[in-house]
Protein backbone atom coordinates (compact mmCIF):
# COMPACT_ATOMS: atom_id res chain seq x y z
CA UNK A 1 0.00 0.00 0.00
CA UNK A 2 1.08 3.36 -0.54
CA UNK A 3 0.24 4.60 2.90
CA UNK A 4 3.14 5.83 4.74
CA UNK A 5 3.41 4.30 8.12
CA UNK A 6 7.40 3.92 9.23
CA UNK A 7 6.29 7.02 11.74
CA UNK A 8 6.29 6.33 15.46
CA UNK A 9 2.55 6.65 17.95
CA UNK A 10 3.06 8.24 21.32
CA UNK A 11 -0.10 8.00 22.89
CA UNK A 12 0.28 10.21 26.50
CA UNK A 13 -3.33 10.17 28.24
CA UNK A 14 -4.89 10.78 31.24
CA UNK A 15 -8.55 10.50 31.80
CA UNK A 16 -10.14 10.40 35.62
CA UNK A 17 -13.34 8.97 35.31
CA UNK A 18 -15.54 7.91 38.61
CA UNK A 19 -13.75 4.33 40.36
CA UNK A 20 -11.36 4.33 36.91
CA UNK A 21 -8.41 6.16 35.73
CA UNK A 22 -6.57 5.69 32.17
CA UNK A 23 -3.09 6.60 32.96
CA UNK A 24 -1.23 5.63 30.36
CA UNK A 25 2.31 6.73 28.04
CA UNK A 26 2.86 4.40 25.05
CA UNK A 27 6.00 4.76 22.61
CA UNK A 28 4.52 2.52 19.93
CA UNK A 29 6.34 1.72 16.54
CA UNK A 30 5.08 2.62 13.59
CA UNK A 31 4.26 -0.53 11.64
CA UNK A 32 2.93 -4.02 12.66
CA UNK A 33 0.39 -5.25 15.37
CA UNK A 34 0.06 -3.67 18.74
CA UNK A 35 -1.87 -5.12 20.60
CA UNK A 36 -4.03 -4.14 23.66
CA UNK A 37 -4.82 -6.78 26.11
CA UNK A 38 -6.11 -6.60 29.56
CA UNK A 39 -8.95 -7.89 31.58
CA UNK A 40 -12.56 -6.50 31.04
CA UNK A 41 -13.02 -2.81 32.14
CA UNK A 42 -8.95 -2.64 32.43
CA UNK A 43 -9.01 1.10 29.64
CA UNK A 44 -8.47 -0.70 26.34
CA UNK A 45 -11.53 0.31 24.23
CA UNK A 46 -11.00 3.91 26.37
CA UNK A 47 -7.28 4.22 24.47
CA UNK A 48 -8.91 3.40 20.90
CA UNK A 49 -11.62 5.83 21.82
CA UNK A 50 -9.20 8.43 22.13
CA UNK A 51 -6.71 8.00 19.71
CA UNK A 52 -9.78 8.02 17.09
CA UNK A 53 -11.02 11.55 19.28
CA UNK A 54 -14.30 10.21 20.23
CA UNK A 55 -13.59 10.89 23.66
CA UNK A 56 -11.03 13.72 25.26
CA UNK A 57 -8.43 13.26 27.82
CA UNK A 58 -7.84 16.63 29.75
CA UNK A 59 -4.44 15.83 29.24
CA UNK A 60 -3.45 13.75 26.70
CA UNK A 61 -0.87 13.52 23.08
CA UNK A 62 -1.77 11.66 20.39
CA UNK A 63 1.28 11.69 17.58
CA UNK A 64 1.97 10.02 14.61
CA UNK A 65 5.26 10.78 13.26
CA UNK A 66 5.31 14.97 13.19
CA UNK A 67 1.97 14.70 13.30
CA UNK A 68 -0.11 15.40 16.55
CA UNK A 69 -4.09 14.86 16.69
CA UNK A 70 -3.80 16.18 20.32
CA UNK A 71 -2.10 17.82 22.35
CA UNK A 72 -3.26 19.16 25.57
CA UNK A 73 -0.43 21.78 26.04
CA UNK A 74 -0.78 23.53 23.08
CA UNK A 75 -4.83 22.82 23.01
CA UNK A 76 -4.76 21.08 19.79
CA UNK A 77 -7.24 18.83 19.11
CA UNK A 78 -8.49 17.68 16.02
CA UNK A 79 -11.69 16.24 15.53
CA UNK A 80 -12.41 12.58 14.44
CA UNK A 81 -13.27 13.33 11.11
CA UNK A 82 -9.64 15.59 10.74
CA UNK A 83 -7.77 11.91 11.89
CA UNK A 84 -6.88 9.92 8.96
CA UNK A 85 -7.29 6.78 10.24
CA UNK A 86 -9.97 3.29 10.40
CA UNK A 87 -11.64 1.95 13.11
CA UNK A 88 -13.17 -1.75 12.85
CA UNK A 89 -15.48 -2.58 15.01
CA UNK A 90 -17.08 -6.07 16.81
CA UNK A 91 -19.88 -6.25 14.03
CA UNK A 92 -19.34 -4.78 10.74
CA UNK A 93 -21.25 -1.67 10.17
CA UNK A 94 -22.16 -1.89 6.30
CA UNK A 95 -24.10 -0.33 4.35
CA UNK A 96 -27.23 -3.11 3.76
CA UNK A 97 -28.49 -1.66 0.58
CA UNK A 98 -24.90 -1.03 -0.96
CA UNK A 99 -23.12 -3.60 -2.84
CA UNK A 100 -20.14 -4.70 -1.13
CA UNK A 101 -18.07 -2.82 -4.04
CA UNK A 102 -20.46 0.41 -3.54
CA UNK A 103 -19.82 0.48 0.17
CA UNK A 104 -15.86 0.26 -0.58
CA UNK A 105 -16.66 3.14 -2.82
CA UNK A 106 -18.10 5.08 0.16
CA UNK A 107 -14.96 4.62 1.97
CA UNK A 108 -13.13 5.79 -1.25
CA UNK A 109 -14.65 9.13 -1.01
CA UNK A 110 -13.40 10.16 1.95
CA UNK A 111 -10.03 9.87 0.50
CA UNK A 112 -8.23 13.05 -0.07
CA UNK A 113 -5.56 11.48 -2.71
CA UNK A 114 -5.87 10.82 -6.35
CA UNK A 115 -4.47 7.68 -5.94
CA UNK A 116 -7.62 5.79 -4.15
CA UNK A 117 -8.92 3.59 -6.58
CA UNK A 118 -5.24 1.87 -6.49
CA UNK A 119 -5.02 1.73 -2.99
CA UNK A 120 -9.10 0.25 -2.69
CA UNK A 121 -7.56 -1.82 -5.48
CA UNK A 122 -5.09 -2.94 -3.33
CA UNK A 123 -7.27 -3.38 -0.11
CA UNK A 124 -9.53 -5.90 -2.32
CA UNK A 125 -6.48 -8.03 -3.01
CA UNK A 126 -4.97 -7.70 0.32
CA UNK A 127 -8.26 -9.23 2.05
CA UNK A 128 -9.04 -11.47 -1.08
CA UNK A 129 -12.67 -9.95 -1.56
CA UNK A 130 -12.33 -9.71 -5.44
CA UNK A 131 -15.34 -12.53 -5.79
CA UNK A 132 -17.55 -10.84 -3.31
CA UNK A 133 -17.95 -7.47 -5.07
CA UNK A 134 -21.14 -7.90 -6.43
CA UNK A 135 -22.78 -9.46 -3.24
CA UNK A 136 -25.30 -7.86 -0.78
CA UNK A 137 -23.79 -7.49 2.66
CA UNK A 138 -26.61 -9.90 3.57
CA UNK A 139 -25.16 -12.57 1.20
CA UNK A 140 -21.68 -12.78 3.49
CA UNK A 141 -20.58 -14.66 6.24
CA UNK A 142 -19.64 -12.73 9.20
CA UNK A 143 -15.41 -13.45 8.41
CA UNK A 144 -15.96 -12.22 4.81
CA UNK A 145 -18.53 -9.00 6.62
CA UNK A 146 -15.17 -8.29 8.61
CA UNK A 147 -12.61 -8.74 5.34
CA UNK A 148 -14.91 -6.13 3.76
CA UNK A 149 -15.15 -3.45 6.38
CA UNK A 150 -11.24 -3.71 6.94
CA UNK A 151 -10.85 -3.34 3.34
CA UNK A 152 -13.62 -0.23 3.45
CA UNK A 153 -11.30 1.21 6.02
CA UNK A 154 -8.10 0.81 4.72
CA UNK A 155 -9.17 2.56 1.40
CA UNK A 156 -9.26 5.69 2.64
CA UNK A 157 -5.68 5.44 3.26
CA UNK A 158 -5.54 5.73 7.33
CA UNK A 159 -2.19 6.55 8.79
CA UNK A 160 -3.40 4.13 11.39
CA UNK A 161 -5.87 1.16 11.45
CA UNK A 162 -7.93 1.10 15.01
CA UNK A 163 -9.39 -2.63 15.56
CA UNK A 164 -11.62 -3.48 18.31
CA UNK A 165 -11.94 -6.85 19.23
CA UNK A 166 -12.63 -7.39 15.70
CA UNK A 167 -13.04 -11.38 15.74
CA UNK A 168 -14.98 -11.70 19.14
CA UNK A 169 -18.42 -12.15 17.32
CA UNK A 170 -17.25 -14.76 14.66
CA UNK A 171 -17.33 -18.48 15.73
CA UNK A 172 -14.43 -20.75 15.90
CA UNK A 173 -14.43 -21.66 12.06
CA UNK A 174 -14.62 -18.12 10.86
CA UNK A 175 -12.19 -16.62 13.17
CA UNK A 176 -9.46 -19.41 11.76
CA UNK A 177 -10.88 -18.30 8.00
CA UNK A 178 -9.99 -14.66 9.05
CA UNK A 179 -6.51 -15.06 11.09
CA UNK A 180 -4.27 -15.26 7.74
CA UNK A 181 -5.77 -12.72 6.21
CA UNK A 182 -4.89 -10.52 9.41
CA UNK A 183 -1.47 -12.09 9.38
CA UNK A 184 -1.31 -10.77 5.89
CA UNK A 185 -2.23 -7.35 6.56
CA UNK A 186 0.21 -7.34 9.23
CA UNK A 187 3.20 -8.18 7.30
CA UNK A 188 2.53 -6.42 3.90
CA UNK A 189 0.80 -3.33 5.03
CA UNK A 190 3.19 -0.38 6.04
CA UNK A 191 -0.05 1.11 8.33
CA UNK A 192 0.32 0.86 12.18
CA UNK A 193 -2.12 -1.30 13.56
CA UNK A 194 -3.85 -0.84 17.35
CA UNK A 195 -5.82 -4.04 17.96
CA UNK A 196 -8.00 -4.78 21.17
CA UNK A 197 -8.36 -8.56 22.07
CA UNK A 198 -9.37 -11.09 25.23
CA UNK A 199 -8.00 -13.65 23.12
CA UNK A 200 -4.18 -15.49 24.00
CA UNK A 201 -4.55 -17.35 20.47
CA UNK A 202 -4.97 -13.75 18.36
CA UNK A 203 -2.52 -12.27 20.61
CA UNK A 204 -0.23 -15.23 19.73
CA UNK A 205 -0.57 -15.22 15.89
CA UNK A 206 -1.17 -11.50 15.08
CA UNK A 207 1.33 -9.40 17.70
CA UNK A 208 4.15 -7.49 17.08
CA UNK A 209 3.97 -5.57 20.07
CA UNK A 210 2.01 -5.81 23.14
CA UNK A 211 0.68 -3.40 25.92
CA UNK A 212 -0.83 -5.24 28.92
CA UNK A 213 -3.30 -2.78 30.63
CA UNK A 214 -4.34 -2.88 34.23
CA UNK A 215 -7.73 -0.77 35.81
CA UNK A 216 -6.08 1.63 33.24
CA UNK A 217 -2.28 1.86 33.84
CA UNK A 218 0.24 -0.18 31.85
CA UNK A 219 1.54 -3.30 33.15
CA UNK A 220 3.61 -4.19 30.69
CA UNK A 221 4.85 -2.99 27.21
CA UNK A 222 7.07 -3.84 24.49
CA UNK A 223 8.06 -6.45 21.56
CA UNK A 224 5.84 -9.57 21.77
CA UNK A 225 8.17 -12.48 22.49
CA UNK A 226 10.15 -10.39 24.99
CA UNK A 227 6.82 -9.33 26.87
CA UNK A 228 5.77 -12.45 26.79
CA UNK A 229 8.82 -14.22 28.44
CA UNK A 230 9.23 -11.99 31.52
CA UNK A 231 8.50 -13.42 34.80
CA UNK A 232 7.09 -10.13 36.15
CA UNK A 233 3.62 -9.07 34.84
CA UNK A 234 2.81 -12.22 33.35
CA UNK A 235 0.24 -11.44 29.84
CA UNK A 236 -0.99 -14.89 29.47
CA UNK A 237 -1.65 -17.02 32.54
CA UNK A 238 -2.15 -20.57 33.26
CA UNK A 239 -2.75 -22.84 30.19
CA UNK A 240 -2.30 -20.15 27.95
CA UNK A 241 1.46 -19.17 29.64
CA UNK A 242 3.49 -19.54 26.74
CA UNK A 243 6.57 -17.41 24.49
CA UNK A 244 6.91 -17.09 20.51
CA UNK A 245 9.38 -17.85 18.99
CA UNK A 246 10.22 -15.66 15.20
CA UNK A 247 12.19 -18.30 13.02
CA UNK A 248 12.08 -20.07 9.43
CA UNK A 249 11.54 -23.37 7.72
CA UNK A 250 15.44 -24.62 7.72
CA UNK A 251 15.13 -28.41 6.45
CA UNK A 252 12.19 -30.69 6.23
CA UNK A 253 11.89 -34.46 6.16
CA UNK A 254 10.29 -36.43 4.12
CA UNK A 255 10.65 -39.88 5.42
CA UNK A 256 9.38 -38.50 8.89
CA UNK A 257 6.89 -35.68 7.67
CA UNK A 258 8.67 -33.21 9.96
CA UNK A 259 9.97 -30.13 9.21
CA UNK A 260 13.34 -27.35 10.66
CA UNK A 261 12.68 -24.66 12.37
CA UNK A 262 15.66 -21.96 13.06
CA UNK A 263 15.06 -19.43 15.75
CA UNK A 264 17.28 -17.31 17.28
CA UNK A 265 19.66 -19.45 19.57
CA UNK A 266 18.49 -22.62 18.58
CA UNK A 267 15.95 -25.00 16.43
CA UNK A 268 12.88 -27.09 16.69
CA UNK A 269 11.57 -30.06 14.70
CA UNK A 270 8.14 -30.27 14.21
CA UNK A 271 5.21 -31.47 12.20
CA UNK A 272 5.54 -30.43 8.37
CA UNK A 273 2.89 -28.50 7.33
CA UNK A 274 3.98 -28.52 4.05
CA UNK A 275 5.66 -25.24 3.88
CA UNK A 276 8.70 -24.16 1.94
CA UNK A 277 12.19 -23.63 3.06
CA UNK A 278 12.82 -20.43 3.94
CA UNK A 279 9.24 -19.66 4.73
CA UNK A 280 9.41 -17.09 7.86
CA UNK A 281 7.09 -18.03 10.41
CA UNK A 282 6.57 -17.97 14.49
CA UNK A 283 6.15 -21.02 16.66
CA UNK A 284 4.20 -21.02 20.37
CA UNK A 285 5.45 -22.74 22.83
CA UNK A 286 3.64 -23.27 25.74
CA UNK A 287 5.64 -23.40 29.34
CA UNK A 288 3.46 -26.60 30.34
CA UNK A 289 5.30 -28.16 26.99
CA UNK A 290 8.32 -27.52 28.26
CA UNK A 291 10.59 -29.70 31.22
CA UNK A 292 13.87 -29.05 32.04
CA UNK A 293 16.70 -31.47 33.01
CA UNK A 294 20.38 -30.81 34.82
CA UNK A 295 21.59 -34.09 32.77
CA UNK A 296 21.29 -34.42 29.18
CA UNK A 297 18.32 -36.24 28.85
CA UNK A 298 19.03 -39.85 27.43
CA UNK A 299 16.33 -42.66 26.75
CA UNK A 300 13.56 -40.03 25.74
CA UNK A 301 10.87 -40.11 23.48
CA UNK A 302 11.09 -36.11 23.22
CA UNK A 303 12.86 -35.49 20.00
CA UNK A 304 13.17 -31.62 20.69
CA UNK A 305 16.18 -31.23 23.45
CA UNK A 306 17.81 -27.76 23.58
CA UNK A 307 21.19 -27.21 25.85
CA UNK A 308 19.94 -23.80 27.81
CA UNK A 309 21.24 -21.35 30.44
CA UNK A 310 18.41 -20.73 33.57
CA UNK A 311 17.92 -16.85 33.62
CA UNK A 312 15.43 -16.50 36.06
CA UNK A 313 12.71 -18.56 37.78
CA UNK A 314 9.41 -17.00 39.35
CA UNK A 315 6.13 -17.89 40.93
CA UNK A 316 3.42 -19.22 38.47
CA UNK A 317 -0.45 -19.00 38.89
CA UNK A 318 -0.68 -22.89 41.55
CA UNK A 319 1.85 -22.62 44.46
CA UNK A 320 3.01 -26.14 43.68
CA UNK A 321 4.17 -24.79 40.53
CA UNK A 322 7.29 -22.25 38.96
CA UNK A 323 7.92 -20.76 36.03
CA UNK A 324 11.37 -21.26 34.73
CA UNK A 325 12.67 -18.66 32.37
CA UNK A 326 15.69 -20.02 30.06
CA UNK A 327 17.69 -18.79 27.66
CA UNK A 328 18.97 -20.77 24.67
CA UNK A 329 22.09 -19.40 22.75
CA UNK A 330 23.43 -20.83 19.65
CA UNK A 331 25.63 -18.44 16.82
CA UNK A 332 25.55 -15.54 18.92
CA UNK A 333 21.54 -15.31 18.95
CA UNK A 334 19.65 -15.86 22.28
CA UNK A 335 16.21 -16.67 22.91
CA UNK A 336 13.79 -16.96 26.01
CA UNK A 337 11.71 -19.88 26.69
CA UNK A 338 9.40 -20.29 29.82
CA UNK A 339 9.43 -23.91 31.50
CA UNK A 340 6.75 -24.69 33.95
CA UNK A 341 7.84 -27.50 36.47
CA UNK A 342 6.53 -28.54 39.93
CA UNK A 343 8.28 -26.70 42.81
CA UNK A 344 8.81 -29.88 43.83
CA UNK A 345 10.96 -30.47 41.60
CA UNK A 346 12.79 -27.53 41.01
CA UNK A 347 13.49 -27.89 44.94
CA UNK A 348 14.89 -31.78 44.57
CA UNK A 349 16.89 -30.39 41.65
CA UNK A 350 18.68 -27.25 42.78
CA UNK A 351 17.38 -25.49 40.36
CA UNK A 352 18.76 -22.14 40.30
CA UNK A 353 19.43 -19.29 38.53
CA UNK A 354 22.78 -19.05 36.29
CA UNK A 355 22.51 -22.88 35.99
CA UNK A 356 23.40 -24.58 32.90
CA UNK A 357 20.19 -27.41 32.11
CA UNK A 358 18.38 -29.18 29.31
CA UNK A 359 15.37 -28.05 28.07
CA UNK A 360 12.80 -30.79 26.81
CA UNK A 361 10.24 -29.47 24.60
CA UNK A 362 7.47 -31.96 23.69
CA UNK A 363 5.12 -29.44 21.62
CA UNK A 364 5.44 -26.55 19.41
CA UNK A 365 2.27 -24.62 17.66
CA UNK A 366 3.54 -23.45 14.44
CA UNK A 367 1.52 -19.84 13.54
CA UNK A 368 2.59 -18.92 10.09
N1 LIG B 1 -18.82 6.17 28.52
C1 LIG B 1 -18.33 5.85 29.73
N2 LIG B 1 -18.57 6.64 30.80
C2 LIG B 1 -18.08 6.34 32.00
N3 LIG B 1 -17.33 5.26 32.26
C3 LIG B 1 -17.06 4.44 31.24
C4 LIG B 1 -17.55 4.68 29.92
N4 LIG B 1 -17.12 3.69 29.11
C5 LIG B 1 -16.39 2.85 29.88
N5 LIG B 1 -16.36 3.30 31.16
C6 LIG B 1 -15.61 2.70 32.30
O1 LIG B 1 -14.22 2.93 32.03
C7 LIG B 1 -13.45 1.77 32.36
C8 LIG B 1 -12.69 1.27 31.14
O2 LIG B 1 -13.61 0.77 30.17
P1 LIG B 1 -13.16 0.20 28.75
O3 LIG B 1 -14.40 -0.04 27.98
O4 LIG B 1 -12.14 1.09 28.18
O5 LIG B 1 -12.48 -1.17 29.17
P2 LIG B 1 -12.02 -2.39 28.25
O6 LIG B 1 -10.68 -2.81 28.73
O7 LIG B 1 -12.15 -2.03 26.82
O8 LIG B 1 -13.12 -3.47 28.66
P3 LIG B 1 -13.76 -4.68 27.78
O9 LIG B 1 -12.64 -5.64 27.56
O10 LIG B 1 -14.82 -5.22 28.70
O11 LIG B 1 -14.30 -4.09 26.52
C9 LIG B 1 -14.42 0.78 32.96
O12 LIG B 1 -14.39 0.95 34.35
C10 LIG B 1 -15.76 1.20 32.37
O13 LIG B 1 -16.79 0.83 33.27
Amino acid sequence: MSTPGEDALHIRLQLPRAGFTLDVDLQLPGRGITVLFGASGSGKTTVLRCVAGLERAPLGRVQIGSEAWQDSATRRWLPTWQRPLGYVFQEASLFEHLSVQQNLQFGLRRSRSPEGARVLAEAVRLLGIEALLGRAPAQLSGGERQRVAIARALATQPRLLLLDEPLAALDHARKREILPWLERLRDELRTPMLYVTHSADELARLADHVVLLEAGRVQAQGPAAAVLAALDSPVLTGDETSTLLPGEIAERDERWHLARVDFAGGSLWLRDAGLPVGRRVRLRVLARDVSLATEPPQGTSIQNQLPCVIAAMGPDSHPSQVLVQAQVDAGGAQSLLLARVTARAADALGLQAGQRAWLQVKSVALLQ
